[in-house]
């Protein structure tokens, strides 16, 4: 397989390394990618993408001001866009633009973010799920075509969390058959939509409808902000750009202020609900939430993103912690390799086993999707608060995860794992919103923990329950579970974990009640643990989904790679087990000993896969273009690379900077 063709001689530890993997590493890419055919597609489109030299920056884009970089993301992404519009898309099929091979392609052009992400990401799919067949047809051709660009623009000053709480309002006008968009407060201003800043010409809005003098809550519309041809704001637009932020420096996130803004009835997004010409509402949709549509969406496609982003990070971790040698163990020893001291392999080899958890999860939560959608297409929305309450889970979980992981692997390159050049940092910063945006952690648990608490009362009134809550069934009158230490026993405890912590939850919420609270302030003051309850759900629902798909997966495997994609999966249910001791002992039988032994194998697991480390990074494929890292290139010349981006650095342009005869100089001789 020809991967990341070495400029230069690879580092000899790093070729050691590759000598001592033992399992076929091509069949594992193809494991990753899905089959491998979908190798060889992916392979074609990063040829495309990347052999055209424009992803290339002379100067490094940190390097750059806020503007520069803004206008250098634009150019690139405008190049990008036209290989993804006549040449990459071809390959995947124009029903598959929001395609994760697309998505990984994009990372070989921007560091950090493309100002036109959001018109892919979320502007096209809001296009597709909330058209009606019209709208469909006179706006998405424009949108693919890129003739027009667009943004999501539901998050205002005042409120993101809470959509019900939105200010900015559309009032329909049956004179002139128009709607009046208007921000009435400050709070009122939409804010953070990428791309709306600067780039966009249309924009998705969420306001709240109102028309014959009533209000009918919060509904979408697609609006046009700026001219097509001058990019001037349209008389009534206020827009701009909010500001610098921790990550997305490389894009545009925007505000936005209507004053009697009036846009045609047809502009709103009526596939959900209607507003007839004289002005009469008209609601088709048999669930009241189908207009967040686009949310459910995304945090369906962050899973994969998140294993995305951390096998990106473990790449480079671990192709780092081959060559860095550190610390004599011994008097007179050669240093070892950093990648040999168990505690190294403890923070690195959890996110090559979680890169795979996400990825297997994120197709088996993109299928249920598939499922749900095909359901409602028959008018059946009776799956769709199972999905949402997984969505939600699942999204808030490998956010979360994702982030500290990628930290890990930031502290397990030490002080140049700090280095914008290692890449580290970027990928850090881009997870970092992930846990924010499309729906904050807590916020999603909670949704995930309504669910539950639903769940478990139907458990206990002898309902049989959707598949991802079965196992309240089987556990509804469990109270400690006999500890088995096997695979399926530490999934099993962790189902049983669950339903006693939902349990626990319902408990407090009625012993609440029954002492005189209402449900709303029973229901608050159990927060707390009811964000455990749900994650501990989406704990269980993590280790099972990846156990039981990997095992599908490797069915036809080579016995050396079902081996290894085997321990992974093991790592990972002994990593968390381990992680949650506390409640394995709350919930089952384990002892200390069953917990030492534990202990023991997985210390025993890291040496086994220690071996193979290096392999399984380079089975993620991720060309050195993708990876952007001094610290992780597939050569491992990690020093020289650390070297060139140092002469990179603006400040080397001259030998003294002219702040030394200004400043420094006059401090020195007591002038200033
Ligand atoms: C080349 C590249 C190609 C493609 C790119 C591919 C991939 C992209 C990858 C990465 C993306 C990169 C960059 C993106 C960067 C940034 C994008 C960011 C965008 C945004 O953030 S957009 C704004 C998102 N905002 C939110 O998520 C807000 C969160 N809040 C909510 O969702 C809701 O308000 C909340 C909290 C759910 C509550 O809603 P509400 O108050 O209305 O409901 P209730 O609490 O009263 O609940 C009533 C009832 O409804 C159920 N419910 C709620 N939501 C849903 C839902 N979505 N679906 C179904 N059901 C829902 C709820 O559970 C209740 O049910 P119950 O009564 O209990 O039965
Ligand atoms: C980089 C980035 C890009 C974004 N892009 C977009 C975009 O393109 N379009 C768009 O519309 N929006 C976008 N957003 C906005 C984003 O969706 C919101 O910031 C997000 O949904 C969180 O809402 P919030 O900011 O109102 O947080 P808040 O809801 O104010 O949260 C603050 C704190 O309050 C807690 N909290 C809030 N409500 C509750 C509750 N009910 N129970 C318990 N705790 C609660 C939260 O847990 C959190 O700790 C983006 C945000 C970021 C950071």
């Amino acid at each position: 397989m020809k991967i990341n063709k070495p400029k230069h001689d690879v580092n000899p530890d790093l070729a050691k390394e590759r000598l001592k993997c033992n399992f076929n590493i091509e069949e594992v890419t193809n494991i990753i990618d899905g089959g491998k055919d979908k190798t060889v597609q992916r392979k074609k489109i990063e040829d495309i993408a990347l052999n055209n030299g424009a992803s290339l920056d002379e100067v490094p884009e940190e390097c750059l001001s806020i503007k520069e970089r803004y206008e250098n993301a634009v150019r690139k992404s405008c190049v990008y866009g036209n290989l993804v519009r006549n040449e990459m898309l071809e390959i995947t099929g124009i029903e598959n633009f929001e395609s994760p091979v697309l998505r990984r392609t994009a990372d070989a052009f921007f560091k950090d973010i493309s100002p036109f992400m959001l018109h892919l990401g979320m502007f096209v799919p809001t296009l597709i799920g909330q058209c009606t067949p019209e709208q469909t047809a006179e706006w998405l051709p424009k949108a693919l075509d890129m003739q027009i660009i667009g943004a999501y623009a539901q998050t205002e000053l005042g409120h993101g969390t809470f959509i019900r709480g939105l200010e900015t309002t559309a009032t329909y006008n049956p004179e002139k058959e128009e709607f009046v968009l208007h921000s009435p407060t400050i709070t009122s201003y939409k804010w953070w939509a990428g791309g709306l800043g600067k780039t966009a010409n249309h924009c998705v809005v969420m306001a709240q409808l109102y028309t014959q003098g009533k209000c009918h809550g919060t509904h979408l519309f697609i609006v046009k902000i700026r001219d097509l041809d001058t990019h001037m704001p349209l008389p009534g637009i206020t827009v701009g750009e909010i500001g610098p932020r921790m990550g997305f420096s490389s894009a545009d996130n925007g505000f936005l202020r209507f004053d009697h803004f009036r846009i045609p009835r047809e502009n709103m997004l009526m596939k959900h609900a209607k507003v007839e010409k004289d002005g009469v509402y008209v609601k088709s949709a048999k669930h009241g939430k189908l207009t967040y549509g686009t949310m459910v969406f995304i945090r369906v496609t962050l899973v994969s993103e998140m294993s995305f982003n951390i096998s990106k990070a473990a790449t480079i971790a671990i192709r780092y912690s081959a060559v860095r040698r550190q610390t004599e163990l011994r008097p007179n020893e050669p240093e070892p390799q950093i990648l040999d001291y168990p505690t190294q392999q403890h923070k690195l080899f959890i996110c090559i086993a979680t890169a795979h958890a996400f990825q297997l999860t994120s197709c088996w939560l993109w299928n249920t999707f598939q499922a749900v959608l095909a359901d409602m297409k028959k008018g059946n929305v009776d799956t769709l608060p199972e999905l949402h309450a997984l969505s939600s889970c699942l999204k808030a979980v490998s956010t979360s995860d994702a982030l500290s992981h990628i930290e890990q692997c930031r502290f397990a390159c030490g002080g140049h794992g700090y280095m914008l050049s290692s890449n580290l940092p970027f990928i850090y910063s881009f997870v970092a919103a992930t846990r924010t945006y499309e729906g904050d952690y807590t916020v999603l648990l909670l949704q995930t923990a309504r669910f539950l608490v639903k769940a478990s009362e139907q458990a206990e009134a002898g309902k049989k329950l959707t598949q991802t809550v079965s196992y309240l069934n089987r556990t509804a009158n469990a109270d400690r579970l006999n500890w088995d230490n096997t695979h399926e026993g530490i999934i099993k405890s962790f189902q049983v974990i669950a339903a006693g912590k939902i349990g626990q939850c319902v408990k407090s919420i009625r012993d609440r009640t029954a002492s005189g609270m209402d449900y709303e302030d029973a229901w608050l003051m159990t927060t707390v643990q009811l964000v455990g309850a749900a994650e501990a759900h989406c704990r269980a629902v993590l280790l099972n989904t990846y156990w039981s798909e990997m095992r599908k997966i490797t069915e036809a495997s080579s016995a050396d790679v079902k081996k290894v994609m085997h321990q992974l999966a093991v790592l990972y249910l002994m990593y968390w087990a381990l992680e949650k001791t506390g409640d394995l002992l709350k919930y089952s039988s384990v002892s200390k000993k069953d917990l030492d032994e534990l202990q023991r194998r997985y210390e025993e697991l890291l040496a086994e896969l220690r071996p193979n480390a290096v392999g399984l990074v380079d089975a993620f494929d991720l060309r050195d273009e993708i990876l952007h890292s001094s610290l992780g290139s597939y050569d491992g010349r990690v020093y020289e690379r650390l070297i060139e981006e140092a002469h990179k650095s603006p400040l080397n342009d001259e030998p003294v900077n002219q702040s030394f005869h200004k400043y420094t100089k006059p401090l020195m001789l007591g002038k200033l």
